[in-house]
């Protein structure tokens, strides 16, 4: 569904990636690790469409990636929800904005998401981890074949953390598609990802490609998951 290859992208006089070869399946988890600065988020954006590579290319199904697409969601580390518009009306924004079919389908997914009754709700009545939460139906609504995270969670205390990395999995589980995750977090990525891209620092190669050879649903520190949270610290020279 995502393939990039010998993707490279430069600013200006800094090289943030470097020769990366990358192809994710049509229902594939991948989550995307490294330390601070080794253009996690630029590869997110690339394959976005949001910015052009310097060199190589990307395709998402099929198709060279030229600009945003509609087939392709991207959320954030913030919600950016619409402060004057209710829960149901802002997860319905891109049904709107892009003349989609599938309105009927909100109710639904603010259910998947335990958000049932909370439709008339403004964003500022609902706490962080539930507007992410409608960010995420958000996303969903538009019936993305390719799914892209950047660091989704991160803003949020650590037990809402956790309760959205399960629930994420959950509509994984349910609704599967092509999704690829930055995260800082190695538990959320043995979490959720069948496979880890490790990057090296700067410019960003791939450094390893780590497998999660557990099936799920599965538990934050699960036995097995444990091996490959080690691995992945090893990889990243964390010492704890
Ligand atoms: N718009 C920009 N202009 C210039 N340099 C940039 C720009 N965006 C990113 N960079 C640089 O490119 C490199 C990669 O940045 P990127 O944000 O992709 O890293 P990251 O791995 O996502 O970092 P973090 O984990 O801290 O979010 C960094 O050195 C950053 O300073």
């Amino acid at each position: 569904m995502i393939e990039l290859h010998q993707v490279s992208h430069s600013f200006g006089d800094v090289e943030a990636l470097a020769g990366i070869d990358l192809a994710v399946g049509e229902h594939e988890f991948v989550a995307v690790i490294g330390r601070s600065g080794c253009g996690k988020s630029t590869l997110l954006r690339l394959v976005a469409g949001l910015l052009t590579p310097t060199s190589g290319r990307i395709a998402v199904a099929g198709e060279p990636v030229v600009r945003p697409r509609r087939d392709v969601s991207v959320m954030f580390q913030r919600p950016a929800l619409l402060p004057w518009r209710s829960v149901l009306a802002n997860v319905l924004l891109p049904v709107e904005v892009l003349r989609l079919p599938g309105a009927h389908q909100a109710h639904e997914l603010l259910e998947l998401v335990g958000l049932a009754g909370f439709e008339k709700r403004l964003p500022h009545e609902l706490s962080g981890g539930m507007q992410q939460r409608v960010a995420l139906c958000r996303s969903l609504i538009q019936q993305p074949r390719v799914m892209l995270m950047d660091e989704p969670f991160s803003a949020l205390d650590a037990l809402t953390r956790e309760e959205l990395s399960q629930e994420l999995q959950r509509v994984q589980l349910e609704l599967p598609r092509a999704v690829v995750l930055v995260t800082h977090s190695i538990e959320e990525a043995v979490l959720l990802a069948d496979r880890i891209v490790v990057l090296s620092p700067r410019p960003g190669r791939v450094h390893r490609v780590v497998e999660v050879p557990v099936p799920r649903p599965r538990a934050l520190g699960q036995a097995g998951l444990d091996d490959v949270s080690r691995e992945l610290r090893g990889l990243l020279g964390v010492t704890a």
